[in-house]
């Protein structure tokens, strides 16, 4: 992204985003809520067309051209929603199936051969013919990801994927994740709010600020965590409460607060300390 301005209608949200997300890497999109995350994932993948600025895709501008050639290129995007988002009357192999009977021409036992692979990678082989009512909420994202995962990818995209999982189920989900950028070579745009996930996987990133309506920060979530001068990306990545009316110093009233960095990371954190730049 050069200089990308979104917003919805009149209503900026972000400014002079610029970006790059290298190929196979883990990006993460970071910011407190409502700084306009999702807005930004939301237009990477062609739902929201921004009101300036250059988005490009291995060099070809995503916005310029027809329809056709947007669709062409979402065809190299996996997308994850928060909630899975799997269609609850059909089976968790039917939903795996779907994109595949969209947009390819494969007759239907390649297709079921395909659905049982993407399956057994997420590790789901059993739950092939049980409907997402029938499996819990870390299945139902794990099918998902076998969804978006349907017509191999090149860049997947991930909004708030642990959102309401356990710390273990949680870890599992950020161990799958690396899986696929380390074993397929897939490229990994995630928003996540979940920091012990983020210092786990994610190895590039940006900051989105909600106040100034711009980006602060670039980088890894450790090295923001515990390199950024700005006491506002210093404060959220260390997760020290910070007053209204203060913006240049972190509040010490909670001596929890003054940890060190990786306290917070209680559960999924812990068995990660030490981990290198790419989170093993
Ligand atoms: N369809 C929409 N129309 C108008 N405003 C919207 C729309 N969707 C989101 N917004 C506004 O855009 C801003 C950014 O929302 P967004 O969901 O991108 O933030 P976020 O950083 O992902 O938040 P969170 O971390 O809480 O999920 C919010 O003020 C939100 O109210």
């Amino acid at each position: 992204m050069r200089d990308v301005t979104i917003g919805y209608g009149t209503k900026v949200i972000q400014s002079h985003v610029t970006m790059d997300v290298r190929r196979g890497s883990i990006f993460a999109i970071m910011g407190g809520s409502g700084c306009g995350k999702s807005t930004i994932l939301r237009s990477m993948v062609g739902l929201l067309r921004p009101m300036s600025g250059k988005y490009t895709v291995d060099g070809d501008d995503y916005w310029s051209g027809p329809d056709s050639h947007r669709t062409a290129l979402n065809r190299r995007f996996g997308v994850l929603f928060q909630s899975g988002a799997l269609w609850s009357s059909m089976t968790i192999g039917e939903n795996v199936s779907l994109p595949l009977e969209m947009f390819t021409r494969l007759n239907r036992d390649m297709i079921r051969h395909l659905v049982e692979m993407k399956l057994g990678l997420v590790g789901l082989s059993h739950a092939i013919d049980l409907y997402p009512s029938e499996i819990s909420g870390g299945m139902c994202k794990r099918a998902g990801l076998a969804r978006a995962m349907a017509l191999d990818p090149d860049v997947l995209f991930f909004d708030e994927p642990s959102a309401g999982l356990d710390p273990i189920t949680s870890a599992r989900l950020d161990d799958l994740i690396l899986t696929l950028r380390d074993g397929l070579g897939a490229t990994i745009v995630i928003v996540s709010h979940e920091l012990p996930s983020l210092f786990a996987i994610a190895d590039d990133g940006i900051f989105l600020d909600a106040q100034t309506k711009q980006p602060i920060a670039h980088g890894s979530p450790r090295d923001l965590r515990d390199h950024c001068k700005d006491p506002q990306v210093h404060a959220f990545m260390n997760r020290e409460a910070r007053t209204e009316t203060s913006t240049t110093e972190p509040a010490t009233t909670d001596p929890a607060a003054t940890k060190p960095d990786n306290t917070e990371s209680a559960g999924a954190g812990t068995v990660r300390k030490g981990q290198n730049a790419n989170g093993k």
